[in-house]
């Protein structure tokens, strides 16, 4: 039997007492805020119980953040982001989750039998828009999976030595874009670059061709390290808040074309994706486990006592445009990881770099050894070569109006599945007129939301369709198509 919580909490529920992650959100109205300070619309943190969210800032407001660390900082949850509470490391974060998972329980009566602060504090998912949870300062993307290594250097170097020999003594990383960071739920518009050219012909500009998914994990700085002080291997996890599912969006054609000799860079950087709820190191206990062995023996920096993964199967699901059912595309786990979570962030100082509160270091992609466990679909179709059906119909690369999911869930002793779970964006097309954008902000078979939206031409996206390049030939072509799309002349 797992612990219990006054809040009704179903058996497949991702968000049961023994949770409880960490993420900011914003009451979608006035009421569903219970008209609680600060101001009812305004972002505040909060954790996930069941089907609801539990205001933190109202919490700390009725002063039951009461232990010794919180008592004189519970301002940390009266901030619309989670940065001042990540900053305060693992002796606030395990009063917090301790004071939380008391006032949540069964036979605590302080909140369970008081109405108004109920009210005020527990709050319907559907009833709130998640944001980004802290605010992120940087962004390094790892690329810690040998199998990934492995087959990315199959693809694209032949399988002599597919594996470059840097890549058994650190682990290698680039320097993502912390800008164009979202959240689980907004759409990827397809981006523009230019492709690998084929043969003598010039490189091909547009739309790309080749838009893939990474399926990642990714860890949340708490506590920084100061401008020249590295940190010690041993001593990394107490930097470690916690976990979020990433999906690094990759244009393989531009990529293919740009990444010689600095690495990614307009191939990644137009839309990075995160799970909203931060699952702490604390929930994940349970599930830790045994990392690879690793030969050769790592450099003393990054020789660790305790070499641990965690078991975390994930699922990604593709669903086209049209169809009400995703299809499962490949399942993999957190623990196929060469490099440690702890590894990557005393890598990452050794140098001397600082990192800050906030900041997230992606795993790299999580692909395990067999084919059905790839984390990409560079490696799934082998690129292009081998297509895969998806609901019946081919598919090499992603598609405009695809939604990807991806799910991770550990699996407890007891009957119960937990972790979190993730409903990741559409893709639009830039060359279309408009979309009828609608998605489901949705934790599958526990939580629904929805929303309509509709995105129209920019200008940019509309000189991808005029055979023109001047600019007011352009424009005219914009506002020509805006109207028709507006008077109905033109449908999406
Ligand atoms: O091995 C190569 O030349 C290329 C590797 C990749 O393209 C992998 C990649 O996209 C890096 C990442 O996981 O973000
Ligand atoms: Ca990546
Ligand atoms: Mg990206």
């Amino acid at each position: 039997m797992g612990l219990k919580s006054f809040v009704e909490v179903s058996p497949e529920s991702h968000f049961p007492l023994e949770n409880l992650p960490f993420g900011v959100f914003r009451p979608k109205t006035a009421a569903a805020a219970g008209g609680s300070c600060p101001p009812p619309l305004a972002a505040r943190p909060g954790v996930a119980i069941g089907d609801l969210v539990l205001d933190l800032s109202a919490v700390a407001s009725a002063g039951l953040f009461d232990g010794p660390v919180l008592k004189n900082n519970h301002q940390c949850f009266l901030q619309p982001s989670l940065n001042m509470f990540v900053e305060m490391g693992r002796p606030a974060w395990k009063e917090a989750r301790s004071t939380i998972q008391k006032l949540l329980s069964a036979d605590e009566p302080r909140l369970r039998d008081n109405a108004t602060l109920r009210e005020k504090s527990l709050i319907p998912m559907g009833e709130v828009q998640m944001l980004l949870p802290t605010i992120i300062g940087d962004y390094t993307d790892f690329f810690c999976s040998m199998h990934h290594a492995k087959n990315c250097g199959t693809i694209f170097r032949g399988p002599e030595n597919p594996i470059s020999p840097n890549w058994f003594h650190l682990p290698i990383a680039y320097h993502g874009r912390a800008s164009s960071i979202i959240v689980s739920g907004t759409d990827i518009i397809r981006p523009r670059g230019q492709g690998h050219p084929s043969g003598k012909s010039p490189p091909y500009f547009g739309p790309s061709q080749k838009l893939d998914f990474e399926l990642e994990m990714a860890a949340i700085v708490g506590p920084g390290n100061e401008l020249g002080k590295p940190v010690d291997v041993n001593k990394a996890a107490d930097h470690i808040f916690g976990l979020v599912l990433l999906n690094d969006w990759s244009a393989r054609d531009i990529q293919a074309w740009e990444y010689v000799p600095l690495g990614p860079f307009l191939a990644k950087s137009f839309g990075t994706t995160i799970s909203p709820w931060i699952v702490t190191l604390e929930a994940l206990e349970p599930f830790a486990c045994d990392a690879p062995k690793q030969e050769p023996q790592p450099l003393p920096y990054l020789d660790e006592n305790n070499h641990r993964n965690y078991d975390i199967p994930l699922e990604v699901w593709v669903k086209p445009a049209g169809h009400e059912h995703p299809s499962i595309i490949t399942r993999s786990n957190f623990n196929h990881l060469y490099w440690t979570l702890t590894q990557q962030l005393a890598h990452h100082t050794v140098n001397g770099c600082n990192l800050r509160a906030g900041d997230l270091l992606g795993t790299g992609t999580i692909s395990g050894p067999d084919p059905e466990s790839y984390g990409c679909l560079l490696e799934l179709t082998w690129n292009a070569q081998k297509p895969l059906t998806i609901n019946g119909s081919d598919r090499k690369f992603l598609e405009d109006g695809d939604e990807v999911i991806i799910t991770a869930c550990c699996k407890t002793p007891t009957p119960r599945t937990w972790l979190l779970d993730n409903r990741i964006c559409r893709i639009i097309a830039p060359h279309q007129a408009t979309h009828q954008a609608r998605y489901l902000v949705c934790l599958r078979g526990f939580c629904r939301c929805s929303s309509q939206g509709h995105v129209f031409l920019s200008s940019s996206e509309v000189i991808a369709l005029g055979s023109s390049s001047h600019r007011s030939t352009n424009l005219f072509v914009m506002y020509l198509f805006s109207f028709l799309v507006g008077s109905g002349f033109v449908s999406a």
